[in-house]
Parts: C-alpha cells; structure tokens; sequence
C-alpha cells in the first residue's frame, strides 16, 4: 500500500497522458517490427545468391527496401521517442513547480531541520531521476521487451528451428542479471571516484590557500604527506572502479561471441544436414547480434527503477507532508488588527521540552507602541513568530480584534502584519524591488518615501544606480546598517496596520536610530507598533514596555515607571548601557 501510494506522483501522471504514452508505445513497438525484418530479408538475399535465382533488379528491389526499413525505422522510433522525452519534460516542469509551492506551504519547523543543500536536492536530482525513468525507461522497456519479441518471432518465421534458438539465446539471458549486477557496483565505485577527487581538489585547495602558514611553520613534509595521501585515495578508487568496468566490458562481448560459437556449432551442422537454409543461418546470426542492446537496456532499466524509486518516494513524501501551520476549515478573514490581547501564553517549539515562552499576558491596544526588551534567548522573536503564526500558538491564547488568532486566515493576518527581522533577507534585484516587495505596482515615489523614513534615501542617491541598483551576488554588497535600513524600508513601504520591528536598527548607529525612531513616531501614529530590541534607547518612547527573561514577564510600564525602580532589571540595564555608551 505504501509502495503504491509513493507511485502515485507518477502513475496519476502517466494516467493523465495515457493517450501520448499509448502513441508512443505503438510508434515504437512498429519501429522494433520494422527492424526485425531486416535480418530475413538478408536471409532471404543470401538464399538467393547461393541459388543464384535472383538477378540484378532483385538486388535493387532488395536494397531499396533495406533504405525503405531504415528510413521508417528512424521516422518510427524518432517520434515514439521525442513523444516520450517531452511527456518526461513536462512531468520535471510540473513536478518542480510542485515541489515549490510546497516549500512556499510548509511551516518554518520544517525549514529549520533541513540544509538548503537537501531541499534543492528534491528540486534538482530526485525529479530528474524519476524523470529519466519515466522517459528512457518507457523508450527503453517497450523498446528491449518489444525487439527481443520481434526478434524472436522473426526467428521462428524465418524458419530456423526452435531448438537452435534456444540454445544459441542462452548464453545472452545472461546479460541482463550481468548488468543488474554489475550496474549498481560501478555506480558505487565511480561515486567513490567522484567524491575522491571531491576531497583531493578541497585538499590541494586547502594546502596551497594555507600555504604560508605552512612554511611560517616549517611543516612542508606534513603538507605534502597528507596530499599524497588524498592523491593516493583517488588512485585506489579509479583502480577499484577500472578493474570492475574493464571486468563488465569483457564480459559482454564474450556471452555474445558464446552465442554465435553456440549457433555456429549446432546452426552449421544443421545447414549441413539440410535441415535448415544458408540464409536462414546468416539471418540468425544477424538476429543474435541485434539482441544484445535490448537485453542490456532491460538490465539497465532495472537499475534505473531502482535508483529512481527512492527519489520518488522522496518526492512523493515531500508532497504528501501537510503544513503544521495552515487555515483551518472553519478559519474566517481578520477583519483588522485592532486590539491585540496575548492571554497566558505558554509555548515549547515542536519537539523540544524547553518553554521558551512561560504563561505571557499583555495587550497591544490598538495604534499603541509596545516595546520587548530582554537578554538574547529571552523569547523575543519567539513571540513575534507566534504574532505571525510561524508557529501556532495555543489556541485561544492570542486574540486579535477580539478574534482567536489560530481560527483566521494565515493570509488575512500577515497581509495586515509587517515584520522586519533582524537580517532581513534581501534579493538579487534592485534595491527599489527589494523596498517594494510587498506591492510591486509601487510608485517610486512611495518606494523613495519609505526609504526616506528608513533613513537610506542618501545611501542610495550616493549609488550611481540609485534606486536601480542590483544587489547580491552579481551586484552591490551593502553594509550591515544599509542592509537593515532596506528592510525596514520595506517594512514601512506595507504601511501594515501592525508592525513588528523584530531588533531591526541594531546594525545602526545611536544617531541613525534616533532619526528613524522619530520618523516612525511620525508615520505610525494611530498605528499598533511592536519593537523588539536589547537596546533601551529603541523602546524607550514606546506606550509600554515590557521586560522579558527566561521567557518570562519580568517587569512592565513606561520607560518612566520603570525607572523608578532601580534595582529592578530595566534600570540596570539602562545603567549598564550607559556606562558603555560613555566608555565607546
Ligand atoms: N526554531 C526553534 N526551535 C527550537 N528552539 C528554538 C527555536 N528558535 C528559538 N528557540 C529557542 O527559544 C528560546 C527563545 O528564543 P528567541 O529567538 O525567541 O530569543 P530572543 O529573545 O529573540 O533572542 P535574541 O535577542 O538573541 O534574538 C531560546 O532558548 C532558543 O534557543
């Protein structure tokens, strides 16, 4: 049951386009029929020469339809097999495009397991390996079962004696269990080559990038040992690798050289007997040699499958997996943001003990700022993430205009939510298209107002491209505070109705902080704003503040209030970041 779900990707594919396949299939099947007479009509010419029965308009009439079964053969097999490839495109395309949206589905909990390296393993390897069994294992099974069955029948029609068939077949059935032995072992050895040379190329690399330190230490010799010994791994590998292929590669031409010494010895004595023809002979020993290629390719398909059913099972996993983190049935759109009430919030991220969140309460008052302030581990982020549902939250625990935050539409609520992260992560475009992500009709007018409030507007005229300019790797690299000033521009650009500065203007300086800040107060009036920040100076002019430890409420009031406490947390911190400011 299992096995058969993971082949469902494939066959509701493959059932989708049965019609093509069928085309296909049968273009190639006639092509294999095709090719199989080829071998009794020379047959045919040979009894003819010996009996010297046909005569030069014979032989004219015999080559033309020789070119005849050559040009269909192609035409044939040619269109069952672009058939087949494009349907194998097609399915890579549509595959990939649903492997995407899944990751666009999937929850952060997901994401936080896996290296980018696995995920675009699933987008790149395991759907070309199913697809290059999807397409040559279609061409290549229908193409190998239908040739030797041609083949065969021609044998038989051709009037060479079932005994005589079997025995000079039987040393090439064993080609196929050849090839399933020997496929996977040249596969494993060639892999151990690759990843050899891998380590030899990261060695020789590492040796000569370190290389004064190497001589400032007078350690040549350990150097040079320890390429050698890289050097001599890929030696051993290609050895292991050549003595295998080499061993496969005698050993094919062997078992066909055994079937025609096999056909010659009983095949010869029977022609001598007169129990069979000269041409039927020559036509066998033809028949032989076009059997070869199709008995390997049923050997390789095996492989194949093999190796593409646990990519499938990948995929088919992947798509499969629900997001932990989704609407639910009965989940209706958030009207607004309004009042935001956090109601003993305790939260443990999946699969650990740890509460990184213990029994929380506090409320964002619609168009209020609230500023969260703790030591790092505090639960900051964690409790922004749970705002935005990156990860569910109990139910009941957050109300948002009165609503259950888990019972809304993801969409609804992060449309009406800006959150700008720490590292923000920007893209290989423009800077106006990073700033304008939310909305990409933006005027550049909004995206230079945005900027303006972000305090990057002279960074960005300082550029030649200005607001045009590429950044990432074929571009511009800004600097950390240039870099988190363009997300916050992008942030602000949403004019969400909550926005959620999650230690944003951390890479700023106290001066460039203070002008966004005061921006902010400007533009966000009559807007909820949430700031995340360890520096007291970020939060200070919020409505209140709220000092988290251990995940837990420690303090809360206005900067003023909890001033005047001062051997409570927030006053020393306030003392301590003092000091540093003066010491700096
Ligand atoms: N994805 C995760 N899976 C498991 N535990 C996590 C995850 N993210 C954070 N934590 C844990 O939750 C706790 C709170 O982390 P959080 O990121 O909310 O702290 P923070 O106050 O924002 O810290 P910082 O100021 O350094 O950003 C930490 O103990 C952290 O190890």
């Amino acid at each position: 049951m299992e096995l058969l779900k993971s082949f469902e990707l494939l066959t509701n594919y493959l059932k989708k386009n049965a019609l093509l396949y069928l085309t296909a299939v049968i273009l190639i099947i006639l092509s294999n029929v095709d090719q199989a007479l080829l071998p009794q009509i020379l047959g045919k010419v040979t009894d003819g020469l010996k009996e010297r029965s046909i005569g030069r308009e014979d032989i004219i009439r015999y080559s033309l339809i020789l070119l005849g079964i050559a040009v269909s053969y192609g035409v044939l097999f040619g269109l069952g097999q672009f058939t087949i490839m494009r349907l194998g495109r097609r399915f890579e395309f549509l595959t990939r495009g649903q492997i995407f949206a899944q990751f666009s589905r999937l929850s952060e909990d997901f994401f936080s397991k896996q290296g980018t390296g696995k995920l675009l393993s699933y987008v790149m390897n395991d759907v070309t390996s199913v697809r290059e069994a999807i397409s040559f294992g279609v061409t290549q099974t229908t193409n190998a079962v239908f040739m030797v069955i041609s083949c065969v029948v021609m044998m038989l029609v051709t009037g060479i004696p079932v005994t005589l068939i079997l025995v000079s077949v039987c040393p090439l059935v064993a080609i196929p269990f050849l090839v399933i032995y020997f496929g996977p072992r040249i596969r494993n050895r060639s892999m151990d080559v690759q990843e050899g040379l891998a380590t030899m190329t990261e060695s020789a690399d590492e040796q000569i990038g370190g290389i004064r330190v190497t001589k400032t230490f007078a350690i040549e010799e350990t150097a040079q040992r320890r390429f050698d010994e890289t050097v001599d791994g890929v030696r051993s590998a290609q050895l292991h690798l050549v003595r295998m292929s080499s061993l496969f590669q005698a050993l094919l031409p062997f078992l066909g050289a055994l079937s025609l010494v096999v056909s010659l010895l009983v095949g010869g004595y029977m022609t001598i007997q007169g129990r069979m023809t000269l041409g039927s002979f020559v036509a066998l020993t033809f028949y032989l040699r076009m059997l070869t290629g199709p008995l390997q390719q049923i050997g390789n398909v095996i492989n194949m499958m093999q190796r593409s059913g646990a990519s499938l099972e990948r995929v088919n996993r992947l798509l499969a997996r629900v997001p932990s983190v989704r609407d639910k049935d009965d989940a209706s759109d958030l009207a607004r943001i309004g009042d935001i009430a956090v109601d003993n919030l305790t939260f443990s991220y999946p699969g650990t003990s740890e509460q990184a969140l213990k029994d929380v309460s506090f409320t964002i008052p619609e168009g209020r700022t609230v500023g969260l302030i703790g030591r790092t581990g505090s639960g900051k982020s964690t409790l922004a993430k749970l705002l935005l549902r990156i990860y569910e939250p109990p139910a009941g625990s957050i109300k948002v205009n009165g609503q259950d935050i888990t019972r809304v539409t993801l969409e609804s609520l992060r449309r009406k939510i800006g959150y700008v992260p720490q590292d923000g992560f920007l893209f290989s475009t423009d800077i106006a298209d990073n700033i304008a992500f939310s909305d990409r009709s933006a005027s550049i007018e909004q995206i230079r107002e945005a900027a303006a409030q972000a305090l990057l507007l002279e960074s960005v005229n300082s550029f030649e491209a200005g607001f045009e300019t590429r950044l990432g790797e074929r571009g511009l690299t800004l600097s950390g505070g240039q870099r988190q000033r363009a997300s916050l521009a992008r942030g602000l650009m949403k004019k969400p109705e909550l926005l959620i500065l999650d230690d944003s203007m951390s890479a700023v300086d106290a001066m460039t902080e203070s002008g966004i800040l005061g921006n902010l107060i400007r533009e966000r009036s009559g807007k909820s704003t949430l700031i995340i920040a360890h520096r007291i100076s970020s939060v200070q002019h919020a409505d209140e503040i709220i000092v988290l430890d251990q995940g837990r409420i420690v303090q809360r009031g206005s900067h003023e209030e909890l001033m005047a406490c001062p051997d409570e947390p927030y006053a020393s911190l306030y003392r301590i970041q003092q000091e540093g400011l003066q010491h700096a």
